[in-house]
């Protein structure tokens, strides 16, 4: 049986979640074909700045020479490219933190084009917005998955999905969800100071492009909105309270020397949460009717507050798991384990192609 052939659109080719996304491709493009029979292909890679098609597939690996600077209508001559070609199922990676992105999947589904999502900005915009795409997803017969929009890699959308469509409510949601704030604040009880846990994190790949975004909770935020919407809450981003991690209204290029202002004042409330044995824990919590975000000092044998750095944990409470929540855990945030958790919706999409059923 000849082999199906699915091809990719990697958007954010160059950045750390793309770069280690094209790695694994190149690692794994072999072993797909070997073991599902699938043909995976890199059609096409761009971000801001350059661009690289090869209509028999690029090399994953090593896409950075065949990357040329791009042209005004590069992206809208390959769209156009795929739309009118037959017989190759294609699918948008889109690995950016970009709206100018998010706003291009409408037109992508449109064109009969699926969507893989590490970038959450489409599904945390209005909650009709979040409808239209999953029922225009649904009406071209594409995929769109986004299972690393929340939590990484661990499987959570997913069996949060399935629990809706076996009709069993879900109650709440309540969670560490932050991977980058979960490393911060861990590093902070170990005595490292509030800038310099920071820094960790953002070397580490544990943040956001811009790190006051998860700073001021703002992918946290949008994390939240996500989840509570998969677990069919109607929620809109003015249903949820966010309490902010203290006043960090920093709007300059370099923030570390203004987040060491910040260092004492966070020392002094570690060390006080450490007396009266407590650690400080950013929960997300959501119902049907409400969301919000805080930080809280909970005590040192809380589940929530034994967590390694950059780990997650969910507790889902359904009608039917209320007093034994369903627990989902593991690493929150990170370059290779997203990357990992890409190429998963990637391959799951391929293999299921909902149009072909
Ligand atoms: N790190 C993690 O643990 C996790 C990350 N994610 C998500 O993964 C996404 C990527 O994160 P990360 O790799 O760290 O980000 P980076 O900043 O390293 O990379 C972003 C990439 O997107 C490209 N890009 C930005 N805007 C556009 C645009 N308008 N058109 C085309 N390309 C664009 C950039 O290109 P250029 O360099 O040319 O500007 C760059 O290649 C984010 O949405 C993040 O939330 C999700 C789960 C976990
Ligand atoms: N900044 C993020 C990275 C993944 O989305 C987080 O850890 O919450």
């Amino acid at each position: 049986m000849d082999a199906q052939r699915v091809d990719l659109i990697l958007i954010g080719a160059r950045g750390k979640v793309g770069a280690a996304f094209r790695q694994l491709l190149a690692r794994q493009q072999l072993a797909l074909l070997a073991e599902v029979n699938l043909d995976l292909r890199l059609l096409a890679a761009f971000d801001r700045r350059g661009f690289a098609f090869d209509a028999i597939g690029l090399a994953p690996g090593s896409l950075e020479g065949a990357m040329y600077a791009r042209a005004g209508a590069d992206v809208e001559r390959l769209i156009e490219f795929v739309a009118t070609r037959a017989g190759v199922p294609t699918i948008a990676v889109d690995c950016t933190a970009s709206d100018e992105i998010a706003d291009l999947y409408p037109q992508l589904f449109d064109k009969g084009i699926g969507v893989v999502a590490a970038n959450k900005r489409a599904n945390a915009r209005t909650l009709a917005f979040y409808h239209g795409l999953q029922r225009s997803a649904r009406e071209h017969g594409v995929p769109y998955r986004y299972e690393t929009t929340v939590g990484s890699a661990i499987p959570l959308l997913g069996p949060l999905r399935d629990l809706r469509l076996r009709g069993e409510r879900v109650e709440s949601l309540q969670g560490v969800l932050s991977g980058s704030l979960s490393y911060i604040l861990h590093r902070m009880h170990e005595g490292c100071p509030f800038s310099a846990a920071v820094v960790e994190a953002r070397d580490l790949g544990y943040t956001e492009p811009d790190v006051m975004e998860d700073l001021r909770a703002i992918d946290l935020s949008r994390k939240l909105l996500v989840l509570a919407r998969e677990a069919g809450f109607s929620m809109e981003v003015d249903d949820m309270r966010v309490e902010l991690l203290g006043d960090l209204q920093i709007d300059v290029d370099d923030v570390v020397p203004a987040l060491q202002l910040l260092d004492d004042g966070w020392r002094i409330r570690v060390e006080a949460a450490l007396a009266r044995g407590e650690r400080w824990v950013a929960v997300a919590e959501a119902t049907p009717d409400a969301a919000r975000i805080g930080l809280h000092s909970l005590p040192a044998h809380s589940p929530f507050a034994q967590l390694a750095p950059g780990q997650n944990l969910i507790e889902i409470r359904t009608e039917l798991q209320d007093r034994m929540p369903l627990r989902v855990s593991g690493p929150g945030a990170g370059v290779e384990i997203t990357a990992a958790g890409v190429l998963s919706d990637a391959v799951s999409a391929a293999m299921h192609w909902p149009s072909r059923h």
